[in-house]
């Protein structure tokens, strides 16, 4: 069996402890990213009618272990949406996409009515975009145009080179924002033209956050 890293250990521990937050049978929605592929991996024993997937990569994986995979547009809503995130504050506001699968997230999220966070403490701030940068998905056209617009806004984005989108897009990793108001960072970055959408997670947040440490997972609600 493989050594898992201490951090690696928390990520299945709070994976482990999903279990009991998420419903029997049914169809879950299923994020993308190392935190929720230790989840994919115990899935089974939630005898899920099928999952909706936030990313071509957590599609293959819920297919590899025998879940059947629902296209979103045959779905009205899903009782729950489980997903890691790279940050995520006491409000249960996240930053998400540094595997470049924001996009498919927000859209799988808001369709849920219940979305669960999991993470290791390592993910815990007091101010989003800080410790994470906030990917951008854009429009390749757009790249040029929607960096100058968030330089106006006072970041500093970085072209994540070489990724590609599952939508066949582009990445813009923004550094320096100061955001005080996720909600509305996360709306006047959205009104970018060329923006697809961006990796702040603020007005639909978590309904509940599971953090790992050393002690043991906490559960966490918005406050
Ligand atoms: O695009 C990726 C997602 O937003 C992930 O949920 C996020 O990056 C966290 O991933 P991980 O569990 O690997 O830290």
């Amino acid at each position: 069996m493989a050594i898992l890293s201490a951090q690696d250990q928390k990520k299945r521990a709070v994976a482990e402890a999903a279990l009991a937050h998420l419903p029997k049978g049914g169809i879950l929605g299923v994020g993308t990213g190392s935190t929720v592929n230790f989840l994919i991996d115990l899935l089974p024993s939630l005898q899920l009618e099928a999952a909706v997937a936030s990313s071509k990569a957590t599609e293959d994986r819920l297919k590899a272990i025998g879940i059947e995979v629902i296209d979103l547009n045959h779905v009205g809503s899903l009782d729950a949406y489980v997903d890691g995130a790279d940050e995520i504050d006491r409000h249960l506001h996240m930053v998400k996409g540094g595997g470049a699968a924001l996009t498919r997230e927000k859209i799988v999220a808001s369709v849920a009515r219940e979305f669960i966070c999991i993470v290791d403490e390592s993910k815990w701030v007091t101010q989003l975009g800080r410790a994470f940068p906030i990917p951008v998905e854009v429009i390749p056209m757009a790249r040029s145009s929607v960096a100058r617009k968030i330089v106006a806004l006072g970041g500093d984005p970085a072209y994540r080179e070489g990724v590609v989108t599952d939508n066949g897009n582009v990445i813009l990793d923004v550094f320096n924002l100061n955001i005080l108001n996720p909600i509305e960072m996360e709306t006047l970055i959205n009104n970018i033209p060329g923006v697809v959408t961006n990796g702040i997670f603020a007005q639909r947040g978590a309904n509940l956050a599971l953090i790992a440490s050393d002690q043991g997972v906490r559960t966490v609600k918005p406050e």
